[in-house]
């Protein structure tokens, strides 16, 4: 049988659901790579992999793309990893800097800037540039909020701006999924949530960040109504940028 391939993101965000694939027979039926989000959006996009847990700003240029399991990365307003690190307040950015590892928090940063901060502002991703501020998402930010005059959550501004929570990251197939092939997915997902005290014990000690916290609040893994909402109003508000 031809191996189905997988794409997931490399960042602490994702451990819980590396778990369970790894500790469930579809470990077998799987060829698994970890990646930053950017580059898993661009594999699901060409075809190098057959489902991928990818940024759900990407998702508009996935041919056929359908959401195959019932589990996501998302937030419930802050998320604790997903920044906009600034040195000056919100309403006096002028110039940002993309995270090149991002597809989603990239878009959002765009959204809330001009949808939520009424900002017009101009967006490099050149890394050596000079600007107001920054987009920086996964283990890169942890610990470090001080270092910055202003950091903003970006799950918690989406929420103040909408009232929802938020999606992420989404697993999408660029082709049809066979039923029990998801309903092993999905399985496996919930066996590594269930086991996030044996992640949580195998993750290095983190300085200045509450990693059980970030496994078992912050983050939240279900694709819940609301989710879904959110996700549709945001690549809505994505079309108007
Ligand atoms: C919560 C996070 O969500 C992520 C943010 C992504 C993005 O900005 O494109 C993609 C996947 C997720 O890893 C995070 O990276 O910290």
């Amino acid at each position: 049988m031809n191996k189905i391939k997988i794409s997931a993101v490399a960042y602490t965000n994702t451990k819980a659901f590396i778990y369970g694939l790894e500790h469930a027979p579809i470990i077998n039926k799987i060829d698994l790579s970890l990646d930053i989000p950017s580059d898993c959006a661009a594999k699901v996009i060409n075809g190098q992999v057959d489902i991928g847990l990818m940024p759900v700003a990407a998702i508009p240029l996935v041919p056929n793309a359908n959401i195959v399991a019932d589990y996501c990365i998302g937030s419930d307003g802050g998320v604790n990893s997903v920044f906009i690190f600034s040195s000056v307040p919100a309403e006096e950015i002028k110039t940002l800097k993309l995270d090149a590892h991002s597809r989603t928090s990239n878009n959002l940063a765009k959204v809330l800037l001009k949808f939520y901060w009424k900002q017009e502002v101009e967006f490099t991703t050149d890394q050596s540039a000079e600007t107001d501020a920054i987009v920086l998402i996964g283990d890169r930010t942890f610990g470090k909020k001080d270092d910055y005059a202003y950091a903003y959550d970006m799950g918690e501004e989406w929420k103040n701006l909408t009232g929802l929570p938020f999606m992420y990251a989404a697993w999408v197939a660029n082709k049809e999924i066979d039923q029990s092939f998801k309903d092993e997915l999905n399985a496996a997902l919930k066996y590594g949530l269930d086991h996030r005290k044996e992640v949580l014990a195998s993750l290095p000690v983190t300085p200045n960040f509450d990693l059980e916290d970030y496994l078992y609040h912050k983050l939240q893994f279900e694709v819940t109504p609301d989710r879904k909402k959110a996700m549709e109003l945001f690549l809505g508000y994505i079309e108007q940028l």
